[in-house]
């Protein structure tokens, strides 16, 4: 898909989104932060300030109220910054990873659920989604703590300069070595960095891996197989293969740290033990006072701590704005449809409306050969039309490109003769209730599964109507609490679990219940018993009435009671009529009839007409 190519986003456009971000939701949480850097430099300046003031008043011999008054207002104003950095550094550390993580995970759900549906199941995206998930799992993650990120390099650009200048001011020699060191130091973190940067993205790899492993060793769904086949061993054997893979490359990055931190050891050894001795030549000479001295010779040794915290927090900063760049990288991923404003749709006499696919083909992003190409045919209101043919023809995705969740690659579709891509994406889809044959509940009642909506919009009267059109109401007459029974046991410990086929009725009456013009069944019935699916059949004309209807289904005799039927073959619609037109043509329909037909009647039914008694 050519909307797969990444945006860049520059160090100073994610500062800014972050810093809106936070702005808006708690401007206290950046002004927090801001005074954090600044009595971050101040407490420890008046600390190592004080004696200085205490050595210079005793040896100028001033009296003890001046000496009271000079070391009181130092102590008082002490007190206030420690007391303004408890305050800042609260607020922040309470507020600035929870405040994104939340917002983050609000925009990259509302991303997830809104994105075109092809989009979210390419494969390419997915990767970037889960980039993006990963990078905010916790309120801890770089990406989560930008703002105090600049704030403690703020914080640390200050206190260099004000420490530097209180240097300088003895003598710029020792600001030079203390600036070389700083230069080595910074070049071995930069290496550290690289390799980071160098084997981001394959960490990144690794650790999908192993998120996907440990999914599939706690989902119950893949758990009858773990099981039966015996899969735990294979599962540890992979898991364990690219834990090591993993591990290697962590170790690496751990590695190329370790070193830059030996080196900043090594060297703050030499620049500190030679700024020490310059530092006592000048005070044994007489060049200095025992006050500076006491003063500078705390200065060079928190210095050194402003040094290396601005390489360390403007790395930080740097893995914070790039992880906040594989968040906006995701966020940022296009629409394909159209989700503005678009042409209105038919209504009223116009409904259900005539759907034309005009050479339709559609191509799976990183297929090689097309799913379907040249689909030509129309749909005419209110008919019903049957679509089969062999597993893989292409039937499921004939049906996503109707209700709009795939685009085709080439070719147009016509709703009531408008390119189906002019109306709004959301209007568009009001148009159809689908069951598929992946069936999701969600976690709330079975009313609630049935409308999509909360209590107070459903309609209990309709919700039971549905219940009893798709076979679900015995059922839930049974149940303690009826229709307000919830569902998923992995959120609500009080829920029940439905079989395959209660499900499937389930979705029946949910598409029922949206009543929109066009219903499309993909093999609606493959779960239900024989009973409940030739109830099915019996209603379908009454499931339908008013409505289009698209059915998709392998039991061949189940297609008799639709207006026309689709064998689709070969990427293509192979043959298109009645049951009695498609039987005497002979041609594949006819062939799978007859085959399955057998089965039914154990040779006995050799035509179509003894196949099933249908209303
Ligand atoms: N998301 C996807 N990405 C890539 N290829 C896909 C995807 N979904 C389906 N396909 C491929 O497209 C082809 C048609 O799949 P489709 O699900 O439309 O077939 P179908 O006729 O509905 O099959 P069945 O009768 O088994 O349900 C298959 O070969 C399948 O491998």
């Amino acid at each position: 898909m050519s909307t797969e190519k990444k945006a860049a986003y520059s160090a100073w456009s994610n500062i800014m989104y972050s810093m809106q971000l936070h702005w808006r939701a708690r401007p206290l949480t950046l002004i927090c932060c801001a005074v954090s850097a600044l009595v971050g430099v101040g407490v420890p300046f008046v600390s190592i300030y004080m004696p200085k003031i205490v050595i210079d008043n005793i040896t100028a011999g001033v009296t003890p109220s001046e000496f009271i008054l000079s070391v009181g207002l130092m102590a008082l104003l002490l007190a206030a910054l420690n007391s303004a950095k408890s305050y800042a550094d609260l607020i922040t550390h309470e507020s600035v990873g929870t405040i994104s993580i939340l917002k983050h995970l609000q925009t990259v759900m509302h991303k997830h659920l809104n994105m075109d549906y092809e989009v979210l199941e390419s494969p390419g995206y997915a990767k970037r989604g889960e980039k993006a998930w990963r990078a905010m799992q916790s309120n801890h993650s770089p990406a989560s703590n930008i703002p105090r990120n600049l704030s403690q390099l703020l914080m640390n650009v200050l206190g260099f300069l004000v420490y530097g200048t209180v240097i300088v001011s003895v003598h710029p020699l020792i600001i030079l070595l203390l600036a070389i060191s700083a230069g080595i130091n910074w070049l071995a973190l930069s290496r550290a960095r690289k390799v980071e940067r160098d084997t981001r993205e394959e960490r990144s790899k690794l650790q999908g891996k192993l998120w996907y492993l440990q999914k599939v060793s706690k989902e119950p769904s893949g758990g009858k197989d773990v099981r039966l086949y015996d899969l735990g061993s294979l599962i540890r054997g992979i898991f364990q293969n690219v834990l090591g893979s993993s591990t290697d490359k962590e170790q690496k990055v751990a590695t190329g740290d370790m070193k830059a931190q030996l080196s900043d050891a090594a060297l703050s050894l030499i620049r500190d033990g030679a700024s020490y001795a310059f530092l006592i030549y000048l005070l044994l000479n007489g060049e200095m006072t025992l006050g500076s001295f006491v003063l500078v010779f705390a200065a060079i040794g928190a210095f050194a701590g402003w040094l290396s915290g601005i390489l360390t927090s403007a790395s930080e900063l740097i893995r914070a704005l790039s992880e906040l760049s594989d968040i906006r990288d995701y966020l940022d991923v296009p629409d394909l449809s159209n989700t503005g404003p678009g042409h209105a749709l038919p209504s009223g006499d116009l409904l259900p409306p005539t759907i034309t696919l005009k050479n339709v083909g559609y191509t799976y992003p990183d297929a090689k050969e097309p799913t379907l190409s040249s689909i030509d045919f129309e749909i005419k209101p209110g008919e019903r039309i049957a679509i089969v043919g062999a597993n893989g023809a292409g039937k499921t995705t004939l049906i996503k490109l109707l209700c709009g969740l795939y685009q085709p690659t080439c070719g147009e579709i016509t709703l009531g003769g408008v390119d189906i891509t002019r109306y709004n994406r959301d209007e568009y889809f009001s148009l159809f209730s689908t069951v598929f044959q992946d069936i999701h509940l969600f976690c709330c009642d079975i009313a609630g599964n049935i409308s999509q909506q909360s209590p107070e919009e459903t309609d209990y009267g309709k919700v039971e109507e549905c219940l009893v059109m798709s076979g679900l109401m015995d059922k839930v007459r049974g149940l303690e609490k009826g229709e307000s029974t919830l569902l998923v046991r992995r959120v609500h410990a009080d829920a029940i679990e439905l079989s395959g086929g209660e499900k499937q009725k389930l979705a029946l009456a949910r598409a029922l219940y949206k009543d929109a013009p066009v219903i499309i069944l993909d093999e609606p019935t493959a779960a239900l018993d024989p009973i409940a699916e030739s109830e099915i059949y019996q209603r379908y004309a009454e499931l339908t009435v008013g409505r289009t209807s698209i059915y998709i289904s392998h039991r061949l005799a189940s297609t008799r009671f639709c207006d026309r039927i689709l064998l689709i073959d070969g990427g293509g619609i192979a043959e298109c009529g009645t049951h009695d037109e498609l039987m005497r043509y002979g041609g594949k329909y006819a062939e799978m009839f007859n085959v399955q037909s057998h089965y039914y009647k154990d040779g006995e039914v050799t035509d179509h007409e003894g196949a099933f008694h249908l209303a």
